[in-house]
């Protein structure tokens, strides 16, 4: 997601890429990814020093919350794409936003089909509330499950409340999945995969399927290019692509 990010700004009249920070930094890896030489690249977050406006993160889920309170405390505004944040940990850092004054964005998912996965399926757990999803994802994905997955959960129990899943022994343990407030979430792992969810709700004598696929991971900066003038002018820290579209 990093050279894609790269990618994206090089090719955009709007955006500059000013700085980049790895702690396991790879010199000779970064500069494959086509940054100018007036790109500065940091290993350590306490030595960053920069001018940028915004704070694009996509890095890995313990990294994460350090690297977005560090964003917000110096006034870049962070648009986050990682996975595995705590929920009271968004909270900290949304008090942390408005005390600042320096908003920006968390999105579980940038990708426009997995926005729209996520509203279809919170209208339709008005109708049909029995619910379990299903997420694929490549096999080198650190966390389960997915963030868009639990999102999605997260906005179906917004709307149906808790509901218990129905009981069955496991005779092989974790067989039935997470269990998010009664949703069952099954976290599916296979090279040549990118990122896919199912949501299924049953309902007596019929069925609903919703299902979205990136295919590719340039896919994600669509919402990226749309998060960033969105999070440099805000305020405070929000979250969901679906609240800026
Ligand atoms: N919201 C969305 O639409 C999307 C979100 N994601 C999420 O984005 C995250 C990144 O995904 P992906 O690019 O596939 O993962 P990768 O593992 O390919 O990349 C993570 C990068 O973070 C670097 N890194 C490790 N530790 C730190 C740290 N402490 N601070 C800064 N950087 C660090 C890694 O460096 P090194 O290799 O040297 O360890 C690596 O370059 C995941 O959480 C994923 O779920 C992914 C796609 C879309
Ligand atoms: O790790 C990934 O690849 C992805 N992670 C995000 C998530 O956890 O939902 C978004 C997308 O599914 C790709």
């Amino acid at each position: 997601m990093g050279q894609k990010t790269v990618q994206m700004i090089n090719e955009s009249d709007e955006f500059e890429l000013v700085g980049g920070y790895n702690p396991g930094i790879d010199v000779a890896h970064m500069q494959g990814m086509g940054l100018n030489d007036n790109v500065k690249l940091f290993s350590q977050l306490d030595e960053i020093e920069t001018d940028a406006d915004v704070w694009i993160d996509f890095t890995v889920p313990s990294a994460v919350f350090g690297n977005v309170k560090f964003a917000i405390e110096h006034g870049i505004h962070p648009v986050v794409g990682t996975s595995g944040m705590k929920e009271d940990q968004i909270k900290q850092l949304q008090q942390l936003a408005k005390e600042k004054q320096v908003g920006g964005i968390i999105a579980p998912n940038f990708g426009l089909s997995a926005v729209l996965l996520m509203k279809f399926a919170k209208e339709a757990a008005k109708y049909l509330p029995d619910v379990e999803i299903i997420e694929m994802h490549h096999d080198d994905k650190l966390d389960a499950p997915s963030g868009t997955a639990l999102s999605t959960a997260q906005m179906i129990s917004e709307v149906r409340g808790d509901k218990p899943a129905p009981k069955s022994e496991e005779t092989l343990p974790g067989v039935r999945g997470g269990d998010y407030k009664g949703i069952k979430i099954h976290s599916v792992r296979l090279p040549g995969y990118v990122a896919h969810e199912q949501v299924l709700f049953g309902s007596k004598g019929e069925a609903l399927t919703i299902r979205q696929d990136s295919f590719d991971r340039g896919s994600f900066m669509n919402g990226v290019k749309l998060a960033v003038p969105a999070a440099a002018k805000a305020t405070e820290l929000i979250v969901g692509l679906e609240n800026i579209l």
